[in-house]
């Protein structure tokens, strides 16, 4: 069962690096890294204090292990807790987080740790991207998403009622460290969300990691394939942001499936009772799909397999199937036109011409996607 060019090394681990120049950094893949986390810091980072950031789950099920293993590395660590959920994306929980950071008098060498979800990883790597112009990251992710996604990339911030991630920071992490044994306490329905993004890799420019995912997302899910899925996604999205880390082209791509996913989030008021991003992101990546079908860029065929993908693992490919109040075309769009690829004005969509072939599309017309939304809200598929 293998697909990346990262194969095992003895021990299990495998390791990814993102080229950045001095800004380089290894991602650390494997089961049962957390406890070996502050000997791999030691050997990096000059950093003699760390400040570790999780949420109230997280922070009791795997804190004390990676706590542990700071001081048994010398590093002096604290635990900063915070609310779980995407609404701890806010200014109030930035603030307690920066200040907390300024009174534990963490210099500039030293370390805020991100232990957690893609939540955590995005409020701490922005806290350490402006707490003393600039502090090291480390990011530990512990949800899927965060492991195939999120602590990779240097992207950090948090949202605002106008939308989502709008303010925030480029900030790359000096190292990654993604223990896949974690996992074994990550929800089911939260492991599935995350696995949208694993297979956006796969419907980006990846068809032979599609090919695959579809033969293998039960060993995914199950454990034997996860290290495998998580590698090649963490080398998939290593590859664009080595090219692209500002994103002023093809790292766009990266947003398969946002534009209409972070508008869905957005005007649901981030209540994971409705969706939770992994979610939108797969509802987003069908609608991208449908659309480019419906403009002529895609064979029906492709589209369906896509589709067909995401409802085999358990994943929402529909508005409808989000639950309450029925979503307005008007407030999506509202939405939509606040997305960070609007470029003087104009919608920018990624769309695609089948699997594994996505693309930036420019000044897409706001009206055939306004038309667009309001017959999958009304009338689309359930
Ligand atoms: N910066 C980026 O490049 C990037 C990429 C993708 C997504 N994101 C952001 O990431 C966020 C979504 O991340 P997420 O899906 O990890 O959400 P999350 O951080 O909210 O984690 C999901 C839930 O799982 C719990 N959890 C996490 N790890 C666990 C574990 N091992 N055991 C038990 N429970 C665990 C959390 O407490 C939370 O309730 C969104 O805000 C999204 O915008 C950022
Ligand atoms: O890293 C990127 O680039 C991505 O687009 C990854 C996305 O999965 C992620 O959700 C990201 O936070 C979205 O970026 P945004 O710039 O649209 O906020
Ligand atoms: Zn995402």
């Amino acid at each position: 069962m293998s697909l990346s060019s990262h194969p095992p090394e003895a021990g299990g681990r495998r390791s990814v690096r993102v080229e950045l120049g001095e800004r380089s950094y290894e991602i650390l893949i494997g089961a049962g890294l957390l406890q070996g986390t502050g000997a791999e810091m030691a050997r990096r980072l000059p950093c003699a204090r760390a400040l570790v950031v999780a949420d109230e789950t997280v922070a009791p099920l795997h804190a004390p292990a990676l706590l542990a293993s700071l001081e048994r590395a010398g590093i002096s660590a604290a635990l900063h807790q915070v609310p779980a959920g995407e609404t701890t994306k806010r200014f109030s929980e930035l603030e307690r987080l920066v200040d907390r950071t300024i009174a534990e008098r963490l210099e500039r060498g030293d370390a805020l740790v991100a232990l957690g979800g893609g939540v955590v990883g995005d409020l701490t790597g922005f806290a350490a991207g402006v707490v003393r112009r600039g502090m090291h990251l480390v990011q530990v992710p512990t949800s899927l998403l965060a492991q195939v996604d999120s602590s990779v990339g240097g992207k950090t911030g948090i949202n605002s009622p106008r939308g989502k991630n709008l303010i925030g920071v480029f900030h790359q992490p000096s190292l990654v460290v993604a223990d896949t044994a974690v996992l074994e306490t990550l929800s089911e329905r939260e492991f599935r969300a995350g696995y949208a993004e694993v297979a956006k890799y796969g419907l980006i420019d990846r068809p032979d990691f599609f090919g695959w995912l579809e033969a293998n997302w039960r060993a995914v899910f199950a454990g034997p394939g996860r290290a495998e899925a998580v590698a090649v996604s963490c080398q998939a999205k290593a590859d664009v942001v080595a090219g692209d880390e500002r994103e002023t082209g093809a790292r766009a791509l990266l947003n398969l499936g946002h534009t209409f996913g972070h508008a869905l989030e957005s005007a649901a008021a981030y209540d994971p009772a409705r969706l939770v991003h992994g979610e939108a992101v797969s509802i987003g990546m069908a609608l991208a799909h449908r659309f480019s079908t419906r403009l002529g860029l895609c064979p029906a065929s492709e589209t369906e397999r896509a589709v067909r993908h995401l409802q085999a693992v358990g994943l929402p490919t529909a508005i409808r199937e989000i639950p309450g109040p029925a979503f307005l075309a008007d407030e999506l769009m509202n939405k939509i036109a606040q997305d960070k690829k609007v470029q003087r004005g104009s919608l920018t969509f990624i769309l695609t011409r089948g699997i594994g072939q996505a693309f930036v599309a420019r000044d897409v017309e706001p009206a055939a996607v306004a038309g667009f939304l309001a017959e999958e809200i009304t009338a689309g598929p359930a």
